[in-house]
């Protein structure tokens, strides 16, 4: 115990005297004050930023949820901040990177508000914390200069006292220097990670949009996920990384400055400004446009990734057409115009890094070397003469300035030195900057879905709707008017024309128990007006109205809500995850246990689906595997029609689902699917689907925009409904040759009206 307390009391008289030799070493009382300001700062923060790996929360349903879904309003008010300015887009769509310019920073302004909201936020501790270890580090190498010269003036003047207090001061101030570098890097990197999570975050709200009018539909950018994934991480570090490598050196540059042109008188720092001139002069001359090659390699890495994802995603069939040589050739070509920019950008570097080299380490340096020769030159030359003792004294003191000055100018060659890399930096986070704004106007300005009538709840219905291609494009120039007044008009999607409608004044209505085969031959618009019914496309026409049924929510006879519609795409998509989690999407495991999930109703679900057998083939519900790649087309297109059953919505669209289905299973789900009361608009070319529906709608195509609405007549005999919807596709083929021919006859009229 005695040991202890006397190593304790050593402790204490060790660290009293190293402060007191601080304090005797900083001479100044602001400086010092300021000094052990900083240094309890740290430890504050060190508490707080540091949680030690132990500490983990102990009730992990307490912890903040990683998904932010923000208000309608926020996003809404948010939009104003990402203008789409068309100056910041090449004519093929892409984003032009921008040096640093007003552009770049109205940009940044944008981002850094999300990614730092307000000042009560962790990420803006963490950033007043980094800059206090900032301060700490520049005043820590002022006091380090000073101690150098310290030391070497007592060993030249034989000080041997002197010379091992100094030697002790070193140690002790390395302490919270290399204590102080590390904060540095350790809050950057968390900078980096929390400034990530908050842009991905936000992304992530606006590009799968819970709100139906704001639904995620075909993004107009090509390679979106490069934008979501890899730039925004570069964009996070870079802008972490950017503020310690302007702030640092810049602090250094002032502070050692100060340190140096009061050694150095009038004469000197005036040297020392030009000194500063004419390097960012020179620098400025041959630095090369880093911003534009930076984004144009973000975008051709977008490219290259976009084709890998693609022949990953089409294995199957490219390797069916044997098209293995093919792709290999458009990877290929891809990659080399990637490795050919990146290698330009290194051919760009070399002459800039020369200049950069030469200037800061050797121009400086004999910069330096002139700038101390004058105070030791030309004002104290008249200080010779003297006794033996005095003039060793007038050498120790030279000494010291000397050590002192030169070790302050080489820290601020090397600050010179960061400063221009961080000036590099710069003009590279403004091209990444000009590309993140990118993708978020485009996603604040997607144009937004006009919302649906209410209805009675029961009843899908489209009046005088012109069915149109939507131009994808932002809006700018003309757009589907009339639908639900003039708000919506201007909001609603632009069109390429007259010509894209493919189905004019469309009006159904369908009520609950009414059952509507959309059919006409390929490329007609079927799917394009169960688009439309979804609400993916607006629809447009003056007096255009849609009325979508609503959800049911979930009652004493139901656990869960039942959808208003829910439709099943022609192309079967298989979701990450369980077998269990296939049969429920787009619900969430967490969702079907909350609803006291009954795996007895999923096994029915399946029979109903002729899948019964797939739990014990795959093992489980809990199975997890590529289902994609497991499950045979016909599978795929029955799981499909599985979550039909299992969601059990009042209308289900079926646009061509069970095209790899025998025809009597098909019929077997479609009467299982109308006696769960659910009404069915089937698009469909299968005559044998015609006897499970009430209605057809026939689109006649050829540009005419026609269609017609029959009762499928319940007198019917199956085969005799069948034959009807026989006969009516062979005359529609019959009338769109006639308007092929019409069409020929129509120009060739012209052509002789021109003579
Ligand atoms: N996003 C789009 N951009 C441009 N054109 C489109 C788009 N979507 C559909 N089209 C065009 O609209 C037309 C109708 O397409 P749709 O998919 O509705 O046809 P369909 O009648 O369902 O055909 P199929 O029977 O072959 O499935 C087609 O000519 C198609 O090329």
């Amino acid at each position: 115990m005695a040991t202890f307390s006397k190593l304790a009391q050593n402790d204490v008289h060790v660290a009293a005297n190293v402060v007191h030799q601080v304090n005797r070493l900083l001479q100044h009382p602001p400086a010092r004050r300021s000094l052990l300001l900083l240094l309890a700062s740290a430890l504050i923060v060190r508490t707080a930023v540091f949680r030690p790996c132990g500490h983990a929360p102990s009730n992990r349903s307490k912890e903040k949820s990683p998904c932010i879904v923000r208000e309608r309003e926020s996003h809404d008010s948010d939009a104003k901040y990402f203008p789409v300015d068309p100056r910041a887009r090449t004519s093929n769509g892409h984003p032009k990177p921008k040096s640093v310019t007003s552009t770049f920073l109205h940009q940044l302004r944008a981002l850094l508000r999300i990614v730092i909201p307000s000042l009560f936020t962790k990420e803006a501790f963490l950033l007043i914390a980094h800059s206090c270890f900032l301060v700490l580090r520049t005043v820590l190498s002022v006091a380090v200069a000073r101690l150098d010269g310290k030391i070497v003036r007592d060993l030249v003047s034989a000080n041997g006292r002197g010379f091992i207090r100094g030697l002790g001061l070193w140690f002790a101030l390395a302490v919270p220097s290399v204590y102080t570098n590390s904060m540095i890097r350790h809050l950057q990197s968390k900078l980096a990670l929390k400034f990530r999570t908050r842009m991905a975050e936000y992304i992530h709200d606006l590009y799968l949009s819970p709100y139906p009018d704001l639904r995620y539909y075909r993004v107009p950018l090509q390679g979106v996920d490069q934008y979501i994934t890899a730039d925004v991480e570069a964009w996070s570090e870079s802008i972490a990384g950017i503020y310690g490598n302007l702030m640092k050196p810049s602090l250094d540059l002032l502070l050692f400055t100060s340190q140096l042109a009061r050694e150095l008188g009038f004469r000197g720092t005036v040297l020392l400004f030009v000194n500063y001139y004419i390097t960012i002069k020179i620098l400025r001359a041959v630095t090369p446009a880093f911003g534009q090659l930076a984004a144009v390699e973000a975008r051709l890495e977008g490219e290259y990734r976009a084709g890998v994802n693609r022949v990953a995603r089409e294995s199957e069939e490219i390797a069916f057409y044997d098209g293995g040589a093919r792709e290999r050739e458009i990877l290929t070509r891809v990659y080399l115009r990637l490795i050919r920019h990146i290698n330009s950008i290194y051919k760009i570097r070399i002459a800039y890094e020369w200049t950069e080299d030469f200037v800061i380490k050797y121009l400086w340096s004999a910069a330096g070397y002139g700038l101390i020769a004058v105070p030791l030159l030309i004002t104290r030359k008249h200080q010779g003469g003297g006794t033996r003792s005095e003039m060793d004294g007038v050498f120790a003191d030279r000494t010291e300035t000397y050590i002192s000055n030169r070790r302050l100018l080489l820290s601020l060659a090397d600050a010179g030195g960061r400063l221009m890399y961080a000036y590099k930096d710069l003009v590279e986070v403004a091209g990444l900057t000009g590309r993140l704004y990118t993708l978020l106007s485009t996603l604040h300005h997607l144009p937004k879905l006009p919302l649906a009538l209410p209805g009675d709840g029961n009843t899908f219905e489209l009046k005088n709707v012109d069915v149109r291609i939507p131009s994808g494009a932002l809006p700018s120039s003309e757009s589907c008017n009339g639908m639900n007044g003039e708000a919506n008009e201007k909001e609603a999607m632009t069109v390429h024309g007259d010509s894209s409608t493919l189905v004019r004044a469309l009006s159904i209505r369908l009520h609950r128990g009414m059952h509507l085969m959309i059919t006409g031959s390929n490329g007609v618009g079927k799917t394009a007006v169960a688009r439309v019914l979804a609400g993916l496309w607006a629809p447009c026409g003056p007096l255009a109205s849609v009325t979508r049924p609503s959800a049911e929510m979930a009652g004493d006879d139901r656990r869960r809500p039942r959808p208003g519609v829910f439709v099943v795409p022609q192309r079967a998509y298989m979701v990450t995850g369980s077998l269990l989690e296939q049969v429920i999407y787009p619900q969430s495991l967490g969702m079907f246990y909350a609803e006291g999930g009954d795996i007895q109703e999923l096994q029915e679900i399946l029979e109903a689906a002729h899948l019964g057998y797939l739990v014990e083939r795959e093992g489980g519900w809990g199975t997890v595997k590529e289902w994609r790649d497991v499950l045979s087309g016909g599978e795929k297109q029955r799981m499909s029609l599985a979550r039909v059953f299992y969601h059990r919505p009042k209308f289900a669209i079926l646009d061509e689902c069970t095209s790899a289905v025998s025809s009597d299973v098909e019929g077997q789900m479609y009467e299982h699917a109308k006696s769960l009361d659910i009404s069915l608009i089937t698009i469909s070319l299968r005559s044998s689907l015609a006897k499970y529906h009430t209605h057809l709608l026939t689109l006649m195509g050829g540009g005419t925009g026609n269609w017609t609405l029959t009762p499928i007549m319940s007198s019917f005999s199956p085969a005799g409904a069948a034959g009807e919807l026989e006969h009516t596709l062979a005359e529609i083929k019959v009338l769109e040759k006639k308007l092929e021919e019409a069409c020929k006859w129509e120009s060739r009229l012209a052509e002789l009206k021109r003579r």
